[in-house]
């Protein structure tokens, strides 16, 4: 299996070299040169498997023997040991038709975590056999940021550094990324939004020097590797709920883009997609541009759901190239728009192309507060407001013929002053959490320059810049 640049103009790669290279050399986004499919017989085999042995299943083609396959179960086996539920993302029923698909039972409550144990042990492993280091540049609205610290604090070959907007995560996300012991990790809260810390790492990754001499690797859903493990739980759900005999609609909170393209390409793999659904908070670029096939971007504005406080949808790149029938020169074309202008139109094929297989919805912030106490009342089950925003799409996008999984990307207790002003109740850390809040937080605060943020990194790194 070759990985192709949505921009056609950097060398296709194996596994092994996409993993590592993040972001294609062209500012392109890798894909798989083909989706691999499964036949509904293979489908159909992976019911009563465990979480663990449809990841390999789903996995290997994608891996296609660049791993052996008994190293690939054991990280497999490795990384969803360190998840706290026996599924590991358990289904809840909410209603007749209606389901809740856990995915923050990881050790950083987010569902980022899913992908993120197994990218650092597969990292770990490249790196190891090829004998080389790497210093890993991340962004985050939140979410990644803990979970790649998380993954890859105290490893031997990598550095890593998470740029996060300052003063714009959540108390509990900020302490998961300041309050680290391990030496090669390194916090900077940027003056500026998630956006401007996305643009930075683009920019890292874009300047040749920089990125050879640093050996830089990315973590973001920018990384093929994280869309794959994110593939996943697409299957085990479903499969939970009859597939491939059935049909099971999706909605998905949504912000990168990476989560719900990842059961985009569940449903190019043959799984029984019925409707996917992109919900997004008062940021809405997405919502907007399926309605009037213009991608424009307006300020960020700061909601309850800060994980989602985003205008630049990377993984949105990715599904253009498939929209637009894999043709990188109009992908080049849109992107430069959105770099001059901040803004493209889709064409009319490609538009339609992309409303054939998604709907999409945006909840406020008042229509998220109300979902998460109806929902308390009417079920008695807890959202957080990531989820309450998949909710309240969902609710709007549900049909009796299909079930309707919504995406429960965070745990409350992340998000713990907007869930108590909506529901009444304080919900709290698990206990393996539960002394950070009170730890000594360490992080450097910097400006949106990358002149000052690649000066810090190659003089932390122990790469040496
Ligand atoms: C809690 C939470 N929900 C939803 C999202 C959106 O996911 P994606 O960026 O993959 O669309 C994020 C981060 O992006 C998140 O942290
Ligand atoms: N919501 C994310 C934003 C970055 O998304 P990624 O999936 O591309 O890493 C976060 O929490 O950081």
């Amino acid at each position: 299996m070759k990985y192709i640049s949505t921009r056609g103009e950097a060398p296709s790669l194996g596994f092994c070299d996409a993993l590592l290279a993040g972001l294609a050399s062209d500012g392109g986004l890798y894909v798989p040169q083909q989706w691999p499919a499964f036949t509904k017989k293979q489908i159909r085999a992976m019911r009563g498997m465990t979480y663990q042995q449809i990841a390999f299943a789903v996995l290997s083609p994608f891996v296609d023997g660049e791993i052996d396959d008994k190293t690939v179960r054991a990280m497999i086996d490795e990384a969803y040991a360190t998840f706290r539920h026996p599924a590991i993302t358990p289904l809840v029923q909410t209603g007749p038709n209606d389901f809740i698909l856990e995915l923050f039972h990881g050790t950083t409550l987010a569902f980022k975590d899913v992908a993120m144990q197994l990218l650092a042990r597969l990292m770990d492993h490249v790196l190891a056999e090829r004998g080389q280091r790497a210093t890993i540049v991340g962004a985050t609205s939140g979410d990644t940021g803990g979970a790649a610290i998380d993954a890859f604090a105290g490893r031997e070959r990598t550095d890593i550094f998470i740029l996060f907007p300052h003063g714009k995560v959540s108390p509990v996300q900020q302490r998961q990324m300041t309050t680290s012991a391990a030496g090669n990790v390194h916090a900077l809260a940027v003056r500026g939004t998630f956006d401007d810390c996305q643009n930075l790492v683009k920019a890292m990754f874009n300047d040749k020097g920089f990125r050879e001499r640093m050996q830089l690797s990315g973590v973001n859903s920018i990384n093929w590797a994280r869309i794959m493990a994110q593939i996943v739980y697409y299957f085990t759900s479903a499969i939970a709920l009859g597939a491939p005999d059935r049909k099971i609609s999706f909605t998905v909170p949504t912000g990168n883009f990476g989560d719900i393209f990842a059961g985009f390409v569940a449903k190019r793999m043959g799984l029984s997609i019925d409707r996917l659904v992109i919900a997004t908070n008062d940021n809405d670029i997405l919502a907007r541009t399926l309605k009037t096939g213009r991608y424009e971007m307006r300020g960020v504005v700061a909601t309850t759901s800060p994980s989602m406080d985003i205008q630049i949808s990377s993984n949105f790149e990715r599904l253009l190239f498939e929209a637009t029938d894999r043709d990188p020169a109009e992908i080049r074309t849109l992107m430069g728009g959105l770099k001059q202008s901040g803004s493209f139109q889709i064409g009319d094929k490609a538009l339609k192309a992309i409303r054939k297989e998604f709907r999409a919805g945006r909840a406020t912030q008042k229509q998220v507060a109300r979902t998460i106490a109806e929902t308390l009342e009417k079920t008695g089950y807890l959202l957080d407001p990531h989820t309450a925003t998949g909710v309240f799409v969902a609710a709007r996008n549900a049909r009796a013929a299909s079930p309707m999984v919504t995406l429960a990307t965070a745990h409350p207790a992340k998000f713990p002053d907007a869930v108590k002003s909506a529901s009444g109740i304080d919900p709290t850390l698990p206990p393996w959490l539960a002394g950070m809040m009170q730890r000594e937080e360490r992080y450097e605060i910097l400006d949106p320059d990358l002149a000052k943020v690649e000066a810090y990194v190659g003089s932390h790194s122990r790469i040496r810049g």
